[in-house]
């Protein structure tokens, strides 16, 4: 094995793989440095798993919503092929492939634990216990993830809680699960586990899916609801003990008292920097700050991308933040790049990470989000004009008989262009890329105006906003 590679990258997950990736697709040498699967939370305990456990229920709704279609279903959802639909989706946790794939691609792979021990250094304890040491050239890149926040609730160890990626990856679904933490992924696990049978409650220290508008976070609430789970806002539990047939008792505030076979805690993340000998480059976790090309703290050789970046934790994100500093420190190493701050919407600025992320929220009925809220938006000092209306079309009518959908749109008032977009409704995941396109290609009002949706499908919302802003 080769000691000395020009890029290093530490985690191996889809943020890690891609900066690795770009950098040898530029010309550079690049090894990562990965002590679990090669791939990542996403493809084994967050994204795929979560979505191949949420989709058949929603295929499934979906169909009896469709007069014709609602008189053919007559079963319920099989619990065992959704399992194994997820096993699949989830490789059946084996990265062969993914091992395959960075053979491929020119990347060597080091199994093992890595951390920093001087500029451009790092120290690996690998798989079988041994060490080593290895040397970049040009650059270290931090892609080491996120890991899940417990809160500090007494007795919440003693009641050994699942994290997202028991819950992802679960043989057996729990008569009854409580869950703490209503963000996205609160939202979307209680949701595939009501579906598979379980008598789900949610508590939410505040309201639920709190970043995304009233209207969208109502239709969201009341699909859970239809699927009977209980929603809980402005409630955290208390403390946390097992009962005498070991099952999980929350107390909540006001004395009230939650039993559940299983409590699953979805409380956040945060950034994975511990254990990598970053004090001793004057950085103390939780305060990693890195500049648009993904360069740290003015560090000239130390990249971070993805969960642990500090950014959105997002999987499309952290690729996005990776391919942008993978071709970064490529320029760098021929010179084509110097050590200031890029410009915005160059090849090498993450600009769009904070003007146009887009986030879907893969619960029955969606929400789909990108660019900037109206909170922001004033904030930033954009003189900006919301404009709302119900998804009321006749694409909708098509696709359900029911359906019902809400959208916004803010306007910059200034520039006539989309700064933000939130859809809710089922499948408007689907309608977000033309608002992202419509954020980060600044297009004018006047021009989008041209874009006709066909009909009938769902898009014809963007006409009959443009209508309703007064074009
Ligand atoms: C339940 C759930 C569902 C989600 N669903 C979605 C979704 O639908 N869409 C979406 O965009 N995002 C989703 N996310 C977020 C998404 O999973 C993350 O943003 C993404 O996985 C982060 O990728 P990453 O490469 O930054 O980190 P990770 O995938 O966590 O990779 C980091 C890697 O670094 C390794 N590592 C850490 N420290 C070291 C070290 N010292 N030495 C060697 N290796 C190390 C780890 O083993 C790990 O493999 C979801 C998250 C959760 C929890
Ligand atoms: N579809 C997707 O893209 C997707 C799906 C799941 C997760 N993710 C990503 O993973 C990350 C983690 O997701 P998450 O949902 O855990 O985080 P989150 O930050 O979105 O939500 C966590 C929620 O837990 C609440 N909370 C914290 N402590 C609590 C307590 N003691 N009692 C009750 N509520 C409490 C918070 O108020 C917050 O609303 C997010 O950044 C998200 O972007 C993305």
């Amino acid at each position: 094995m080769d000691t000395e590679y020009d890029v290093i990258v530490i985690g191996g997950g889809a943020a890690g793989e891609n900066a690795a990736d770009r950098a040898v697709k530029g010309g550079l040498t690049a090894a990562i440095v990965e002590r679990s699967l090669l791939g990542g939370a996403c493809s084994y305990w967050a994204c795929e798993p979560s979505k191949a456990l949420l989709r058949p229920g929603t295929a499934l709704s979906a169909a009896r919503r469709v007069p014709g279609a609602r008189e053919a279903v007559t079963g319920s959802l099989d619990l065992r092929a959704v399992l194994a639909h997820r096993d699949e989706a989830s490789s059946n946790w084996d990265d062969s492939s993914q091992v395959e794939w960075a053979e491929g691609a020119g990347i060597a792979l080091i199994r093992g634990t890595a951390r920093l021990t001087g500029a451009k250094r790092l120290w690996v304890t690998g798989d079988d216990g041994d060490h080593f040491a290895l040397t970049a050239r040009h650059a270290v890149v931090l892609a080491t993830g996120s890991v899940p926040s417990l809160p500090k609730i007494p007795g919440l160890a003693g009641i050994h809680p699942w994290t997202t990626p028991d819950a992802t990856s679960a043989q057996e679904v729990p008569e009854s699960l409580a869950v703490i933490g209503a963000g996205v992924a609160g939202a979307e696990l209680a949701q595939a586990f009501a579906r598979l049978g379980s008598k789900v409650t949610v508590l939410a220290r505040g309201t639920f899916l709190s970043a995304f508008p009233e209207d969208a976070r109502r239709l969201v609430a009341e699909g859970l609801r239809a699927d009977g789970v209980e929603i809980l806002e402005g409630v955290s539990p208390e403390r946390a003990d097992l009962t005498d047939d070991g099952a999980a008792r929350l107390t909540l505030p006001g004395g009230r008292e939650l039993v559940a076979e299983r409590v699953l805690v979805a409380a956040g993340r945060r950034a994975a920097l511990d254990g990598l000998g970053l004090p001793a480059f004057g950085i103390e976790p939780p305060s990693l700050k890195v500049d648009e090309s993904g360069r740290v703290q003015g560090l000239s050789w130390l990249y971070a991308v993805g969960d642990c970046s500090g950014g959105p934790k997002l999987t499309h994100q952290g690729k996005y933040q990776a391919r942008i500093t993978g071709d970064a420190i490529v320029a760098r190493a021929r010179g084509e790049l110097g050590g200031a701050a890029p410009a915005p919407w160059s090849r090498w600025a993450r600009t769009a990470d904070v003007l146009a992320v887009p986030h879907v929220v893969f619960t029955d009925p969606e929400v789909a989000s990108v660019g900037l809220t109206e909170e922001d938006a004033w904030e930033a000092g954009i003189r900006v004009r919301p404009v709302e209306l119900p998804i009321s079309v006749a694409g909708a009518w098509q696709h359900a008989e029911d359906y019902e959908g809400w959208a916004q749109f803010l306007v910059d008032e200034d520039t006539r262009t989309l700064v933000g977009a939130c859809f809710a409704g089922p499948d408007v995941a689907e309608l977000l890329h033309a608002a992202t396109i419509a954020i980060a290609g600044e297009v004018p009002l006047e021009r989008l105006w041209h874009a006709t949706p066909a009909f009938p499908t769902v898009s014809e919302v963007w006409l009959r906003f443009l209508e309703a802003y007064g074009l």
